[in-house]
């Protein structure tokens, strides 16, 4: 199944002006609003990564959760929707799960690191496409892009386009993977 994931809001945003805040929250509403019922029928199983318990106001929180119920069960594609999320944030709490659940220092392994994260079933990351100009992380999925191809582009989130997108995975394609290896 393929994996798309758009970074929407970080655990950063916040420090935004109150206005800008007020845009995106609105602007995650009518992405569901607006688009929801096509991404059902096109069988894309939407969810949100981060943390929706905190600060979401609530009528944007109950959209989020019902686009999720509703599209649950979809298997054509995984739209994951980082909303107030944060990389860091994601290992700490995978961190604090480890220990809720009484693992001990020796059976840590990477895995253990990924299967306490909030999607277990998430994989790696093959490629990162930023935006704007900006050649940086910005606290995005620090876990999962341990192997992923970069991508910059100089264009802004609002002209992407899908010859964007091919560009994009063209630019993907002429990437050697090596994982550390040789060939
Ligand atoms: C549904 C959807 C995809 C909405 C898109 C709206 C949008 C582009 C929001 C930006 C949010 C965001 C997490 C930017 C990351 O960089 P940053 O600008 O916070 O980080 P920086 O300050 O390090 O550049």
């Amino acid at each position: 199944m393929p994996w798309l994931t758009l970074f929407a809001f970080s655990t950063e945003n916040w420090n935004r002006p109150a206005a800008e805040v007020a845009f995106l929250m609105d602007f995650n509403r009518r992405v569901i609003d607006e688009h929801g019922g096509s991404f059902h029928s096109r069988g894309v199983r939407v969810r949100y990564m981060g943390r929706p318990e905190r600060r979401i106001p609530q009528v944007l929180r109950e959209a989020m959760h019902d686009i999720e119920e509703l599209t649950r069960e979809n298997d054509a594609m995984t739209l994951t929707l980082a909303f107030n999320y944060g990389g860091r944030d994601e290992i700490r709490e995978a961190v604090r799960r480890i220990l809720d659940a009484g693992l001990s220092s020796s059976e840590i392994t990477e895995s253990t690191i990924a299967q306490h994260m909030q999607y277990p079933d998430m994989p790696d990351i093959d490629m990162l496409v930023r935006t704007a100009g900006e050649h940086r992380l910005s606290n995005f999925a620090l876990w999962r892009l341990a192997y992923a191809e970069m991508v910059f582009l100089p264009t802004l989130w609002p002209d992407v386009t899908e010859s964007t997108v091919h560009e994009a995975i063209s630019e993907y394609r002429r990437r050697d993977r090596r994982f550390g290896s040789i060939a």
